[in-house]
């Protein structure tokens, strides 16, 4: 039989520890009818004998519902009993070899842990990758930790099927929302459930929707601008012209319009989390924008939320300090942000006068970017990309991200009406890196995306105006 990768979807492990008192074919039964669509025996602690009288039961069951059946490490019984193939791991029988002892029609799944063992086994002729293990894991004493950007890279450099593997449950089973892999591969979270077929029925419907997503999802964290042009208004709306799917959650609720903010009503952090809660576990985000977090309470909250699910793509707009120089934040929230959610970010995006207050330094010219800018990188470890203006240069912005500068050079647009130019920035960059483009060609998407929507020369309000983010329809008329 030859590997269908649809048959990668949901990979049963078997894991005789869960028996209970069942046999283990009736556990895999449960799991079939439950939706697994295939099956690994891997049972460590059995003697040949009873790996084959195990692997005959199951393999009964398999063929009833033409499910395949892979032995785990053992090549010679997957040949005595012809089952329909092999997992093997680095420290197994090698892969040519195995491949010479079960020929061409075996599938043979490989274990890869960095993308050197992943393209070795690809050139070898392994017909799938198991990567893991990518979350902590009880099963498997010797498993090796893989980060979710390795698992990332090799689905889309390694042209073999892909599943993942290691301490995968129900609930961060979502984070591999927009990670092309074809399947989970699960032992204790199928197995070791009370209700085997729920749990797999469960595990297939979240895996499914995954797998043929094709729309990137990405979720602003900040305050709503009732005025529509800045906040989360204007994140959903650039984030839905640079063709993501947006979702929100509400930090903080704002009375404004062009021309100032009249009142702020601030939300609970509990709140916050709720929401935040919510969307994380239904559809994953695959980036986050955060705007401005003026609470020292929500930022927490907010911090560790972000931490619980493991978020990715995280672009944090630091919203400090007004374009007059005006501080909008107390100095004991500016202390959250920088020791909670700094730490965390994919990119900062602060204005000149945030990264004077975040590096300390005096910004007069370019070189002066250039020295705050790798201050900040390099204090909290993550890539800035400091906005000009503000009478330095014209609209060139720096990019900062490992020991790297880049500059992107903005077009001078006359028009005054730039009322949540950051906000649009920094959800433009996120929607772009929920799409899979790397920092640099996101930041260049996204200034090209402005620099369209201040083009546009929308002129609305009675104050600094908002841009028209919705330029990019005109186009389809
Ligand atoms: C699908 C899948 N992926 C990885 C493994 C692990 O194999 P290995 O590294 O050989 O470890 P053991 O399972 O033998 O302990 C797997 N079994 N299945
Ligand atoms: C069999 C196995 N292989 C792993 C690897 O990292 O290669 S982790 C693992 C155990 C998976 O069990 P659970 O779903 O209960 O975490
Ligand atoms: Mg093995």
């Amino acid at each position: 039989m030859k590997l269908d990768k649809k048959d990668l979807l949901l990979y049963g492990v078997t894991d005789s520890h869960y028996l209970n008192g069942r046999k283990l074919c009736e556990l895999v039964e449960e799991a079939i009818l439950g939706g697994a669509t295939m099956i690994q025996i891997r049972e460590k602690e059995m003697s040949h004998e009873e790996f084959k009288q195990e692997a005959l039961e199951v393999q009964e069951v398999c063929q009833k519902y033409h499910v395949p059946l892979l032995i785990n490490d053992d090549v010679k019984l997957c040949k005595e009993i012809d089952a329909d193939g092999v997992h093997i791991g680095q420290d197994d029988l090698d892969l040519k070899e195995t491949r010479k002892l079960l020929g061409e029609d075996k599938i043979i799944g490989v274990s890869a842990h960095n993308m050197k063992e992943a393209k070795k086994a690809y050139e070898d002729g392994a017909d799938y990758l198991g990567v893991g293990a990518i979350f902590s894991t009880q099963t498997k004493n010797d498993a090796q930790d893989v980060s979710m950007n390795t698992l990332n890279e090799i689905c889309q450099k390694v042209d073999i099927p892909v599943v993942a593997i290691g301490g995968i449950n129900q609930v961060n089973v979502l984070e591999f929302m927009g990670i092309n892999l074809d399947g989970v591969a699960i032992v204790s979270s199928i197995f070791g459930s009370e209700d085997i077929q729920k749990a797999s029925s469960l595990l297939k419907d979240k895996i499914q929707r995954i797998v043929s997503n094709k729309m990137p999802t990405c979720l602003t964290i900040a305050g709503s601008d009732s005025s529509g042009g800045a906040g989360i208004q204007a994140d959903l709306k650039t984030m839905l012209a640079n063709r993501v799917y947006a979702m929100s959650v509400i930090a903080a609720l704002t009375a404004q319009n062009t021309t100032g903010v009249d009142a702020i009503y601030d939300v609970d952090a509990s709140f916050v989390a709720s929401q935040m809660d919510s969307v994380f576990t239904d559809i994953y985000p695959m980036a986050v924008k955060i705007g401005m977090v003026s609470q020292k309470e929500v930022i927490l909250a907010i911090s560790e939320k972000l931490k619980q699910y493991h978020a990715r793509n995280i672009v944090v707009d630091p919203v400090m300090v007004a374009t007059s120089g005006a501080k909008l934040i107390s100095d004991e929230a500016i202390d959250t942000l920088k020791e909670n959610l700094f730490p965390l970010a994919t990119v900062l995006t602060p204005n000149i006068p945030e990264a004077e207050v975040l590096s300390g330094l005096k910004i007069n010219n370019e070189k002066e970017m250039l020295e705050a800018a790798k201050y900040i990188g390099d204090h909290y470890h993550c890539a800035v990309l400091l906005k000009g203006g503000h009478q330095i240069n014209d609209a060139n912005d720096l990019l900062y991200k490992e020991e790297k500068y880049q500059w992107f050079k903005g077009k001078r647009i006359n028009n005054n009406n730039t009322h949540g130019t950051g906000c649009t920035l920094s959800s433009a960059i996120a929607s772009y890196l929920a799409r899979g483009e790397n920092l640099e060609n996101a930041v260049k998407k996204a200034k090209d995306y402005i620099s369209g929507a201040l083009a546009a020369m929308l002129d609305l309000g009675q104050g600094q105006g908002p841009m028209d983010h919705g330029y990019v329809l005109d186009k389809k008329d």
